[in-house]
């Protein structure tokens, strides 16, 4: 079954009031997507992973793999897109100051010039997409399309509105995308940019769905 962007917010927002925090949605989100990279990347502790994040959860979500995957032992480096201060949520931010304690991951505040690793995460913009893609988002995601190694798009390749479909220039061309709870109508409508789909339950209580499905 798709679901709206709307009805998706919606379904999280009463899962949060039951006391499924959003943080825990976004551990099993990271920790889901890890799982898929493991599967497609098995040798994952040989690999430098490069993780481009935005300011908002779709960024949050990118941090908490990071988390995981330095347990896997790859070699990661997070580029935050923007300066910690102007992370726009609670679990995002909490999930930066526990990375900051973590010496085993590289962390970048914006950047001039992008490393070339071998696996490019693509924690950018999910569903919260609205109109053209401004700097420094467009810049990191011409610079994903520019590399030739293996991506992940996590919920939604940066730029495709996973509402309508339609794809803003630039968007990511990814190789996997790893989408969260229900598949959001506009993400099968571009098998180009999506790669092949996953869909993944984080822990949402189907009690939620209650009122919106
Ligand atoms: N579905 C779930 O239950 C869960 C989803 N998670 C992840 O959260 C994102 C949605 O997070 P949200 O903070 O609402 O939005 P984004 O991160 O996608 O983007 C907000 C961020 O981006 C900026 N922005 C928006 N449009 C543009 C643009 N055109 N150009 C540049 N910048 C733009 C905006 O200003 C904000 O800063 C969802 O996709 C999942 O990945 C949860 O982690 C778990 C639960
Ligand atoms: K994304």
């Amino acid at each position: 079954m798709e679901i709206s962007v709307r009805q998706m917010y919606d379904i999280e927002e009463n899962g949060h009031k039951m006391g499924f925090l959003k943080k825990f949605m976004m551990e099993n989100a990271g920790a889901a997507a890890v799982r898929r990279l493991c599967e497609r990347v098995p040798d994952i502790a040989s690999k430098e992973v490069l993780i481009l994040s935005g300011m908002g959860n779709n960024g949050g979500d990118g941090l908490v793999m990071a988390r995981h995957l330095a347990g896997h032992g790859a070699r990661v480096t997070v580029i935050l897109l923007g300066t910690h201060d102007r992370i726009r949520t609670e679990e995002s931010s909490w999930n930066w100051s526990i990375l900051k304690k973590m010496p085993s991951v590289r962390l970048m505040e914006g950047c001039d010039s992008y490393p070339r690793p071998d696996v490019m995460i693509d924690a950018v913009l999910g569903t919260g997409i609205a109109g053209d893609i401004r700097e420094p988002y467009a810049s990191a995601i011409r610079h994903i399309n520019g590399t030739e190694c293996f991506t992940m798009a996590v919920d939604v390749p940066s730029g495709l509105n996973p509402e309508t479909g339609l794809a803003a220039t630039p968007s990511v061309r990814a190789d996997v995308t790893v989408t969260f709870h229900k598949m959001k109508r506009g993400i099968p409508q571009r098998p180009d940019l999506t790669g092949r789909v996953y869909v993944e339950k984080i822990g949402i209580p189907p009690e939620a769905e209650e009122g919106v499905l």
